[in-house]
């Protein structure tokens, strides 16, 4: 028997959803209920268990856990000894400062001031690499509440539309903290490197087809032979288009990937150049 892949994942939060989500389309088992902790899926050799996303960097830090999924604020602020192993496209957001508007311009006017934040480690780490000597309020969650109700002069959170902040009368300022989404982390053994446990390459495999299955379309259209070395710029593909000869010699059929958000464009672009019959399709899972 082969050791199962044992893999955290969010058990609840803006991140779980959406991870199980993805693992579900990377055609491996997930929850039916959600307070089940554990769920073994023999088939892939794999186990997943659920945690809370700030302690599944933790568990994987410490190596008990092979890999999992959290937020990459989450894994810094945790401070192990973890990598990451792949970026998943989902919970994209920002961590920054803010404050009460009109309060702050930059982060260097928070010396001797009393900041609110949940990612703590993260935060004074931050502070500390540029000398700016402002006491760290920890809190669990609500932090743009904080400053009203006065325990802090000014915040570091997560912002995504902004939407929280703004209704809580703040405004962002300074340079942003960090760029964080979901990102599958891994362990890191003694000398640095990465450990590969049975069945780690293949989950990552199949979450890149799911991420490009998500990205891109396939795009076919037919356009006559001279004009394939110019059609073949707007649709490069990811290696190299796929051309076939057609019945009449002077038309050839191009099918290539395009991501999604740039489809329409290249259509217009195709059909300008003198491409006709083009068709989208969508990928429906992909390794690459
Ligand atoms: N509004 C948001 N948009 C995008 N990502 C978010 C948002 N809020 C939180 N995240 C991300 O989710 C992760 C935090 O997970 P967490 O479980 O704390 O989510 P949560 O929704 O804050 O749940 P909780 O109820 O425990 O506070 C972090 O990686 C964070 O960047
Ligand atoms: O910029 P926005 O789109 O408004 O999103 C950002 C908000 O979302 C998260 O809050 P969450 O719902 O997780 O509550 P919490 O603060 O209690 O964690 C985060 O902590 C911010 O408060
Ligand atoms: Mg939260």
């Amino acid at each position: 028997m082969p050791n199962k892949l044992r893999v955290a994942v969010p058990n609840k939060g803006s991140l779980s959803e959406s991870a199980a989500a993805m693992l579900s389309e990377a055609g491996y088992r997930q929850r039916r209920d959600s307070r089940e902790l554990v769920l073994v899926d023999s088939d892939n050799e794999i186990e997943f268990f659920y945690l809370r996303p700030r302690d599944i960097a933790v568990y994987v830090g410490a190596g008990t856990l092979d890999v999992g999924i959290t937020g990459r604020d989450l894994l810094l602020d945790a401070e192990v000894e973890a990598a990451e192993l792949l970026e998943l496209g989902f919970a994209a957001s920002t961590f920054r400062f803010a404050g009460p508007v009109g309060d702050f311009s930059s982060a260097n006017e928070l010396s001797g001031k009393r900041l609110a934040t949940s990612y703590d480690g993260l935060l004074r780490r931050y502070l500390g690499e540029r000398g700016i000597d402002a006491k760290v309020v920890r809190l669990d969650g609500a932090v743009e509440s904080s400053v009203r109700l006065g325990v802090a002069d000014a915040i570091a959170d997560v912002v995504e539309t902004g939407n929280t902040l703004r209704a809580a009368g703040m405004e962002i300022f300074g340079d942003p903290i960090l760029q964080s989404e979901a990102v599958l982390i891994g362990r890191v053994g003694a000398n640095g490197e990465t450990p590969q446990p049975a069945g780690q390459e293949v989950l990552i495999r199949r979450l890149q087809g799911v991420l490009v299955a998500r990205q891109y379309a396939l795009m076919d259209y037919d356009i006559r032979a001279e004009l394939v070395e110019a059609a073949s710029k707007l649709t490069p593909g990811l290696e190299s288009p796929t051309v076939s000869p057609l019945q009449d010699s002077n038309w050839v059929a191009v099918r290539s990937m395009v991501l999604k958000k740039d489809t329409n464009r290249v259509m217009d672009e195709l059909y300008e150049l003198g491409a006709r019959a083009i068709l989208v399709t969508s990928i429906h899972a992909a390794r690459v």
